[in-house]
């Protein structure tokens, strides 16, 4: 028998999540039936979704995420000992699952799959830039956006998960990138070692004016992880026709009540700008076509990956809350 550590939401997040709203939870776990693997989770993704998903599912839930582990027993000839398998089974030390695919449209329960071939890159780039976190800045960057080279694109968020691969992938399209992150360290890590044209920290500057310099002929693409008035403020700026990829509103995730924000519809009108939210899922049948190009582009030096790494099971509600205070540059993860 197997012994399981798992956490548990017992509560609902009232404003920023406090360790007292989960529990940790140990049970023994069954022997395999045909078809099972069991899983030792190596690394565990912590990621803004896991606040901003907390209302739509009964209390208590497992807290959801995505894993990388490794097949510690088999009764999947598919998935042999030792075979690494990418899961959303979330915070837990051990699992059992079966190959599954989510039908898309539901919340993603259950979703099992062979980690790529990363080509000698560290597996934790499963759960990041080779991971969800990646086909969200690829697919929702350039399908939505649509870039064209010698076009300005503005990302916010821009030296997390998403973000940093999202300026990345826009410089490699051939287009002048424009960051906001939240530190001064940020924006110097996105100029010096990401190849961003500018790095501006919202914390700091007034956007209107820093935005205005950085991008005196305006914005062809918004790639929009934030939301809120900086989000309003970007979108004005917007040349006509621009497009806007609404990827996530985490300025507001942890507001018990929706901010107010200067209304959109005047640039939306007279720029005729297309603004389109997405959710990663709906590019689920290509995501392996985007895994592999975004570990080509790795393996060339043209995208460049960073890890904010926590060790420790015991440690995840930490590294989640430090995740959501911006601690992190590029992906946050845990090391289990
Ligand atoms: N639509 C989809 O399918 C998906 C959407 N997302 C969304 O993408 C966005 C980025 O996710 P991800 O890259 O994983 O996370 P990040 O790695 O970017 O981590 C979150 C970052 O958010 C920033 N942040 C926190 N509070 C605020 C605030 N009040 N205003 C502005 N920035 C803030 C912090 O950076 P800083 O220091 O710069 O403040 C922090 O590091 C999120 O909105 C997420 O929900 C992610 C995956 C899929
Ligand atoms: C197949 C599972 C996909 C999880 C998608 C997470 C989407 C995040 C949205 C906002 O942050």
């Amino acid at each position: 028998m197997v012994k399981a550590k798992k956490w548990v939401v017992k509560k609902y997040f009232d404003g920023v999540p406090k360790k007292s709203d989960f529990e940790i939870v140990e049970y023994e776990l069954p022997s395999l039936k045909d078809g099972e693997i069991l899983l030792k989770t190596e690394w565990i993704s912590v990621d803004p979704y896991l606040r901003a998903y907390n209302k739509n599912l009964p209390i208590p839930y497992d807290q959801f995420s995505f894993q990388v582990g490794v097949v510690q027993e088999t009764k999947n000839p598919k998935y042999p000992v030792g075979t690494k398998v990418v899961t959303h089974e979330g915070w837990c030390d051990y699992v059992i699952v079966k190959e599954t695919q989510i039908e898309i449209g539901q919340f993603p329960k259950g979703l099992t799959y062979k980690l790529p071939d990363l080509q000698g890159l560290s597996p934790s780039l499963g759960v990041g830039a080779v991971g969800m976190p990646g086909v969200t800045a690829y697919f929702g960057f350039l399908e939505l956006c649509q870039p064209k080279a010698g076009e300005t694109v503005v990302v916010t968020g821009a030296a997390g998960a998403v973000g940093s691969l999202v300026g990345q992938i826009a410089k490699i399209k051939g287009c002048k990138v424009i960051g906001f992150a939240g530190s001064d360290e940020k924006c110097q890590w996105l100029e010096k070692e990401l190849g961003f044209d500018k790095a501006l920290n919202y914390k700091k500057v007034d956007a209107q004016s820093a935005l205005k310099a950085a991008a005196p002929q305006g914005v062809d693409c918004y790639f929009d992880n934030v939301g809120g008035e900086l989000s309003s403020v970007i979108i004005g700026q917007m040349n006509i026709r621009g497009r806007v990829a609404v990827c996530g509103s985490i300025s507001a995730y942890n507001d018990k009540q929706l901010p107010k924000a200067t209304i959109l519809q005047p640039s939306i009108v007279f720029k005729e700008l297309r603004i389109e939210g997405f959710i990663v899922w709906r590019w689920l049948g290509r995501w392996s076509e985007g895994f592999t190009q975004l570990v080509s582009w790795i393996k060339s030096g043209q995208l460049k990956t960073a890890e904010h790494t926590t060790v420790g099971f015991d440690k995840l509600f930490d590294a989640f809350i430090g995740m959501l205070a911006g601690e992190n540059t590029g992906k946050a993860v845990v090391q289990v």
